[in-house]
């Protein structure tokens, strides 16, 4: 659905996007996540068509994006910092939406004031941070798009409305197949709504895996010996994370579970513990693999 080849943007000499290659399927959640200045909100405008890329592909649907009105008309972009018409109310963004968006849905609209009650006669700019937010989602939802992409989107709305927003979001998704990607630093909505994640850093995606995958790769262990830890035991495991806490070495490690397991059987160790980890823990360990690491995380 979304091919992104071999992409490149520079500003200024500064190279923010790096040779990106990644992947989405038709009808997934892609959740996009990495440091700050890593390139995803660059990475969104440039799936957008707001930017042009300096060299690569982006295709959607096997069309390019920029300056295509085709694809354009079935995407809605949700940037961080939203933007609205100075003094224009609810009512008559949705009829400038009518007529960008083919595929509006008036009934919808309609409908969808029992979830968001806000009065449609109302001056968007005079709306709270929160209402206006729920404006640009009510929009976007009434305007039924193939490719909904969104840059930290959630933020703002109370946990009542967060889980509203969620549940239409996972409804046009199971339904009509919208294509979604959510860029966000608040790792456990990303957890409950995504199934694929890619996390950037420097412009670079560092991993690109289904969610399920992801964490079924990574694994928290506590060991404890009678004795020493065995000199040969943290050898043939992929190490993300050590530490000794008095008789028990805790180590976050990469692999399958099975491998792990009989690897660390093999030594005998007098306590076993295999936890599974959060999304926020595994970026925390990924990210400290790269470089980017927290010193003396506490876990
Ligand atoms: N229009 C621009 N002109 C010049 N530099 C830019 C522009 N937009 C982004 N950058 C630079 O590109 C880099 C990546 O920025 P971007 O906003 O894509 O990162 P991000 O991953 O979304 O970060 P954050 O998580 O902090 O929001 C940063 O170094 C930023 O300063």
């Amino acid at each position: 659905m979304i091919k992104i080849s071999n992409v490149c943007k520079e500003f200024e000499d500064l190279e923010v996007i790096k040779g990106l290659t990644l992947h989405i399927q038709k009808g997934s959640i892609y959740g996009l996540l990495g440091s700050n200045g890593a390139g995803k909100t660059t990475l969104l405008k440039l799936i957008a068509g707001i930017y042009r890329q300096d060299a690569g592909d982006i295709l959607i649907n096997d069309e390019p994006v920029f300056e295509n009105v085709n694809v354009k008309k079935k995407l809605i972009f949700m940037p961080d910092a939203l933007y609205f018409f100075p003094h224009t109310s609810i009512q008559q963004m949705a009829h400038f939406y009518k007529h960008i968006y083919p595929s509006w849905n008036e009934e919808r609209f309609q409908k969808l004031k029992e979830v968001f009650q806000i009065d449609v006669h109302k001056k968007i700019h005079r709306l709270s941070k929160g209402m206006q937010r729920q404006v640009a989602f009510w929009l976007a939802f009434s305007a039924m798009p193939d490719v909904f992409v969104l840059d930290e989107p959630l933020d703002g709305l109370d946990a009542v409305m967060r889980q509203k927003v969620k549940n239409l979001l996972v409804q046009d998704v199971a339904e009509r197949e919208m294509t979604v990607v959510i860029s966000s630093h608040n790792l456990r909505e990303v957890e409950d709504l995504c199934d694929s994640i890619g996390i950037m850093h420097r412009g670079e995606l560092i991993i690109e895996k289904a969610l399920d995958d992801l964490k079924s790769d990574v694994h928290k262990i506590q060991v404890a010996f009678k004795g020493k830890v065995p000199s040969r035991f943290l050898e043939g495991l992929n190490v993300l994370y050590k530490e000794q806490r008095g008789s028990v070495l805790l180590s976050i490690v990469r692999g399958k579970e099975e491998h792990i397991v009989s690897h660390v059987k093999r030594f005998e160790p007098a306590i076993f513990d295999m936890l599974p980890l959060t999304l926020e823990e595994i970026f925390i360990y990924e990210m400290g693999d790269v470089g980017y690491a927290i010193e003396n995380i506490i876990v």
